[in-house]
C-alpha cells in the first residue's frame, strides 16, 4: 500500500505516456475498476447520480457512466462546471457519446438518488473551492444517499490537510495509491472507508502504509540457541522523581518486546520504587550523571534518553557524550530539543508528539499537522536522523527521504505513559539487531496494534499504557505463530 504525492502521480502518468501506456489508456482503466468496485456496493435498481468535472477526474467519471449503462445501471451523468476540458476526457467523453449515451450539464435537483459519485475533483484541485463547486458540495452532502469519490472526495487536496468544505465520502477509491490527505486531520475525515484501486502503474514510491504482511514478513522468530545476548543490552535513561513511572513504562515494553538485557539508569529512589514491578532489569544508579564522565556500561548496543527527564542541563552532558560512540540512540521526551547532530555511523530517531515537534523546528502545531509527512521527511533528510512524529497516523520519515505511515493506533493512545511505552518498544527492538527502519516500523505498529485489540472490549477512556505491554505477548504469538 503505497502512498503519492500530487506531482508523483502526474510523473508517473507522463512516463507511461511517454513509453507507450497512454492517459487515455489509464483513464480507462480507472473507469473500469470504478466499474467493478461500484458493483460490490451498488444494485442494479438503485438510482446513481455521476458529478463530472472538467479534469481527468471528471474523464474516469465518464468512463464509469459507461460501463454502468452498458451495463443496465440507472445512471445519470452530470457536468455541473461545463463540459470535458482536458483532452483525454474529451476523447472518452467522444466515445461515451458516439454509444448514444445522454449527460446533463445542471443536477436534476428536485430528484433523490440512491447513490452519488463525485468525479469532479481529483489530484489537480486547487484551493479555495469557488462558489458554484461550494454549493455542489454542500448539496451533496445534504443528501441521502451513498456518496463515494472517486481518487479523493473533493475540496480535498492531494498533499495537505487542509478544508474548507468537502464531499463527505462514505467510500474513497483511490487510483493507484493513497494520497497523504488520507492520513492528515481534517482532510482524513471525508475520505470516509477508503481502497486503493490498482491502474497497472509501477510503484517506485518511497512512501508506504506498514501492514500486517510487512510486520509478519519481518519479525524474526528466536533461534533455538538463542541466549540473553543475542536479543542485545539495552540503556535506558529514564525517569526523575517526579515521574519514575515513565522509566517503568519504557522499561516494561522494552522487556516484554523481547529485549535480550535491559540496564535502566535512574535514581536510587526511582529504581526503589519501580524494581519490584521490572525485576528483570538491572539498575544503574544516577547513570545520567555518571555518563558524562564517559563511565559506561559494557556491551550496549542502543541507548533511549528522556522519557520522564526533567533535568535539561544534565541530560544535554549526556547527549554530547553519546554523540561521540556509535551506539543507535533514541531521543525521546525530556531530550527532545532543537538541536544539530553530528555525523555518526550508528541511526539517532527522533520520537516527538507535534507539540515536540514544533519545540525542535519553531512552526506551529497547526502548520506541522497539516502538512506532516512532508515536514517529517524534510527534517529526516536536512539532519539525517529518523523522524517518528506520533499522533493519529504516525509518520515515520527516514533519511533517505522514504517513509512509512502507520495505520494502527487510536485515540486511547492520547495518554500519559504511552509515548515512554513507544520509546522502550523501539530500543527493544533495535537492540534485537533489527534493521533501524523495521524496528521503528514493527514498534509503532505494535504499539498502535496493542491499543486497537485492548478497544474491541474496552471503553478506549479506561486503557492505561502499561496495559499496552501487557498484551504485546498474545498480539504477537497471534500475528506470527502460522510463521515457520
Ligand atoms: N495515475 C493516475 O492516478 C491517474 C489518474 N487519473 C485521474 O486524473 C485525475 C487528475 O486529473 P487532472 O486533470 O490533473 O485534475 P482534476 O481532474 O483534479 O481537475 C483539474 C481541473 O479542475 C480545475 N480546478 C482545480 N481546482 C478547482 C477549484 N477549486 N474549483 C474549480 N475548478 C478547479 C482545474 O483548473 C482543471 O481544469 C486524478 O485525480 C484521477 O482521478 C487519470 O485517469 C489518469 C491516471
Ligand atoms: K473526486
Amino acid at each position: 500500500m503505497y502512498v503519492y504525492q500530487e506531482e508523483e502521480i502526474h510523473q508517473l502518468d507522463k512516463i507511461a505516456a511517454s513509453n507507450g501506456l497512454s492517459t487515455n489508456a489509464l483513464m480507462e482503466t480507472s473507469g473500469r475498476s470504478l466499474y467493478f468496485e461500484l458493483t460490490r456496493l451498488v444494485s442494479i435498481r438503485q438510482s446513481i447520480l455521476i458529478l463530472a468535472g472538467k479534469g481527468n477526474n471528471g474523464g474516469d467519471a465518464i468512463v464509469l457512466a459507461r460501463y454502468l449503462l452498458q451495463n443496465g445501471y440507472q445512471t445519470e451523468l452530470v457536468f455541473p462546471m461545463g463540459l470535458p476540458k482536458s483532452e483525454v476526457a474529451k476523447e472518452h467523453f467522444r466515445y461515451y457519446q458516439s454509444l448514444g449515451f445522454p449527460y446533463l450539464e445542471e443536477i436534476p435537483k428536485k430528484q433523490t438518488y440512491d447513490v452519488i459519485i463525485d468525479g469532479l475533483l481529483g489530484v489537480g484541485t486547487k484551493l479555495p473551492l469557488n462558489d458554484t463547486m461550494m454549493k455542489i458540495v454542500s448539496w451533496c452532502n445534504n443528501q441521502p444517499s451513498l456518496r463515494i469519490a472517486i481518487d479523493l472526495p473533493t475540496g480535498v487536496v492531494a498533499n495537505f490537510g487542509e478544508v474548507e468544505t468537502a464531499f463527505q465520502a462514505d467510500y474513497t477509491f483511490s487510483l493507484h495509491g493513497y494520497k497523504p490527505s488520507a492520513f492528515l486531520l481534517p482532510a482524513s475525515a471525508f475520505y470516509g472507508k477508503s481502497k486503493v484501486l490498482d491502474i497497472g502503474l509501477p510503484h517506485p514510491s518511497q512512501w508506504k502504509i506498514w501492514s500486517e504482511a510487512d510486520f509478519t514478513n519481518t519479525w524474526k522468530t528466536r533461534n533455538k540457541d538463542a541466549h540473553k545476548g543475542t536479543f542485545g543490552t539495552g540503556l535506558l535513561l529514564a525517569g526523575s522523581d517526579e515521574m519514575p513511572g515513565s522509566a517503568l513504562l519504557a522499561g516494561l515494553a522494552s522487556m516484554k518486546i523481547g529485549i535480550g538485557k535491559l540496564i535502566i539508569g535512574t535514581t536510587p529512589f526511582v529504581a526503589s520504587i519501580i524494581a519490584s514491578r521490572l525485576p528483570e532489569a538491572t539498575y544503574w544508579f544516577n547513570g545520567l550523571n555518571k555518563l558524562p564522565n564517559g563511565d559506561w556500561p559494557v556491551g550496549v548496543k542502543g541507548i533511549a534518553i528522556g522519557p520522564g527527564l526533567t533535568d535539561t542541563l544534565l541530560v544535554e552532558e549526556a547527549i554530547k557524550k553519546i554523540w561521540e560512540t556509535n551506539i543507535p540512540v533514541i531521543l525521546d521526551a525530556g531530550a527532545l530539543q532543537k538541536r544539530e547532530y553530528p555525523k555518526r555511523n550508528a541511526p539517532t530517531i527522533i520520537t516527538p508528539h507535534p507539540g515536540e515537534f514544533s519545540r525542535i523546528t519553531g512552526l506551529t502545531t497547526a502548520e506541522i499537522q497539516k502538512n506532516r509527512l512532508k515536514l517529517a521527511s524534510d527534517y529526516a533528510q536536512e539532519h539525517q536522523v529518523i523522524v517518528v512524529l506520533k499522533g493519529a497516523n504516525t509518520v515515520i520519515a527516514f533519511p533517505d527521504g522514504s517513509g512509512v505511515i502507520n495505520i494502527t493506533g487510536n485515540p486511547a493512545l492520547a495518554k500519559g505513559g504511552s509515548g515512554d511505552t513507544l520509546a522502550g518498544m523501539i530500543l527493544a527492538l533495535l537492540c534485537m539487531g533489527e534493521n533501524p527502519k523495521i524496528a521503528v516500523a514493527n514498534a509503532v505498529y505494535l504499539h498502535g496494534l496493542c491499543a486497537d485489540e485492548l478497544v474491541k472490549t474496552r471503553n478506549e477512556n479506561t486503557i492505561v499504557a502499561s496495559e499496552l505491554s501487557n498484551i504485546l505477548g498474545e498480539l504477537i504469538y497471534t500475528l506470527t505463530h502460522n510463521i515457520s
